[in-house]
């Protein structure tokens, strides 16, 4: 075997430099570890040692103080003093245990010489001091008034002076209530939208916040909102018949709490939440909705939601005025009524509907003249989706939805529900019935404030918080306060990024292919041909 070649110079150099560098860290590490070791040793002996140094300060401060006495006081004192610690020491000397005595006297007097005399530290601003002072800061060039007999609100001014009360989550700000100058012009939504865009800034954009404006005692109340749980997945819900579950929200919102499966793989695992109900039939006063909300931020997936609640106790009839084939999964169900994609379609059926409601007004107001229960054919739930249905009126198809005016007036007592959705570019053309009957709004999305309030009918009240996606929004009953929304997710069974889990799921909740409806009659199709109820008239 050939020997080895001897290393070269520079090879040599490089292993040489090496060995000392790994020889370097070795005893750098060697003696931070040395160092971490004696600083243990040093803490746990302070711990031990603790009450001996403790005395042993308070001895020698008592020294201290005998030399400080000593030096100062003058020679009569001193003479005294040396003649009564004499004839201290004497009578100690004589007394039974009276060196013990005198030494446990010097101890005692030692511990109480040698307790800790540092000062507290000085309290530290309140937390969020700081905070709230930027939030006052922000609002003072919107809430400063020279006629403000308070004047709560001066460059440089304390935040104390306004805020009356304030919460925080750590360093979040969680609630705040402030007031303002009676002259704040607080009827003005723009100036209302100034101070909440400055408390999100100041106070953290991340989160939604309530604004509640006391405009009779000059107070704005801010509360920042636990985000929404995310959104369910479609199920059957807890619920009494003529009542549709839109979504959930918070549960301020709401007195009511229904169990919700939120994993489908795991039935069992149930939780409570605040569900957004939608009553319809006779005790409502909003039986019609109208949901508005940009491409793609889920008011088809709100209708399949109402769909598959309304067929179990229901009928339905879809109109896709888009033609995308959204309805198509409705198909062959029984209690869908018809799925109509085209004007002429809809005319027809829509001419149905008209006559409808009047048969069933009619059926409703003889039963009740007669004294009878009213036929089960004039109360069966019947519900009308109209997915953007302003892509068909104008135009040729122009009076159109006037064909909808008596169903509308007539739902609450007919059992007929009309569910429409529209762009917010769409608003201006929508049908006038459709506007003014459909007290039951919905928004999905984001939308900037004019959109909102032409939606809602109100100011929602609640800003601020991420990006809405879609199926997050707001709803409003009539003229009741607007509360927020997620909508459960529902997505399209035949779309084919729906995974098989959720497509089977929502196959599952809707009727069996094939049955019969109880009111619809064996001619009940959907795609184009003409139900049993349409031929009946
Ligand atoms: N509540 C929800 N949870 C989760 N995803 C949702 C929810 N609502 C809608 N989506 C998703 O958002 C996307 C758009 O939904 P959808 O088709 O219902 O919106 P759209 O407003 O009808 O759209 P377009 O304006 O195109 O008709 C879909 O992928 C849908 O699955």
């Amino acid at each position: 075997m050939p020997s080895p070649l001897p290393p070269t110079a520079p090879a040599l150099s490089r292993r040489l430099a090496a060995a000392t560098r790994s020889g370097i860290s070795a005893t750098r590490a060697g003696l931070s570890g040395g160092r971490a070791q004696f600083g243990r040793i040093r803490h746990h002996a302070r711990d031990m040692f603790a009450p001996l140094i403790h005395l042993g300060r308070g001895l020698r401060r008592e020294v201290a103080w005998a030399r400080a006495w000593w030096k100062d006081a003058p020679a009569d004192k001193r003479k005294a003093a040396a003649v009564g610690a004499a004839l201290t020491v004497v009578l100690l000397y004589f007394l039974p245990f009276g060196p013990l005595l005198a030494l446990g006297g010097i101890m005692a007097g030692a511990a109480w010489m040698g307790r800790d005399r540092t000062p507290p530290p000085p309290p530290g601003p309140p937390p969020g001091d700081g905070r709230l002072q930027a939030v006052y800061n922000g609002l003072v060039p919107h809430l400063a008034d020279d006629h403000d007999p308070a004047a709560l609100f001066t460059p440089g001014g304390d935040y104390k002076k306004a805020f009356e009360h304030h919460e925080f989550d750590g360093d979040r700000l969680t609630r705040l209530e402030l007031r303002y100058s009676p002259y704040f012009t607080d009827d003005d939504p723009d100036a209302r939208a100034r101070i909440e865009r400055v408390v999100e800034a100041k106070a953290g954009r991340s989160r939604e916040y309530l604004y509640e404006w006391d405009t009779e005692n000059n107070k704005l109340t801010v509360a920042a909102l636990a985000p929404l749980p995310g959104p369910v997945p479609a199920q059957h819900y807890v619920t009494a018949p003529c009542e549709i579950v839109l979504g959930f929200t918070d549960a301020t919102s709401t007195n009511r709490l229904i169990p919700v499966a939120l994993d489908p793989a795991d039935p069992a695992a149930v939780c409570q939440l605040p569900p957004v109900i939608w009553r319809t039939g006779t005790r409502t006063n909003a039986p019609h909705l109208l949901a508005v909300a940009g491409p793609a931020a889920g008011k088809t997936t709100l209708l399949r939601t109402v769909a598959l609640q309304a067929l179990r106790d229901g009928d339905v009839i879809a109109v896709d005025a888009t033609g995308s084939g959204d309805f198509a999964y409705l198909a062959g169900r029984p209690g869908v009524l018809r799925v109509d994609t085209t004007a002429e379609q809809v005319r027809e059926t829509l001419t149905w509907l008209r006559g409808e409601a009047a048969r069933r007004a009619a059926a409703i107001a003889d039963a009740k003249a007669a004294g009878l229960p009213v036929p089960e054919d004039a109360r069966r739930p019947l519900w009308v989706l109209l997915d953007e249905p302003a892509e068909l009126g104008g135009g040729a198809a122009g009076d159109l939805f006037e064909l909808l005016d008596l169903p509308l007036r007539l739902g609450r007592t007919t059992h007929i529900s009309v569910v429409a959705t529209a762009r917010p570019a769409q608003l201006d053309r929508l049908h006038p019935g459709l506007l003014g009957e459909t007290h039951t709004r919905i928004v999905l999305g984001g939308m900037d404030e004019a959109q909102l309030y032409a939606a809602l009918g109100a100011a929602p009240g609640i800003a601020g918080g991420e990006a809405m996606p879609a199926g997050r929004g707001y709803a409003r009953f009539g003229a009741g306060a607007v509360i927020r929304l997620q909508t459960p997710y529902t997505p399209d069974p035949l779309e084919d990024d729906t995974p098989d889990a959720d497509r089977r799921r929502i196959l599952d909740l809707l009727p069996a292919a094939g049955g019969l409806a109880e009111g619809s009659g064996p001619g009940s199709a959907s795609g184009g041909s003409v139900p049993s109820l349409v031929k009946s008239l």
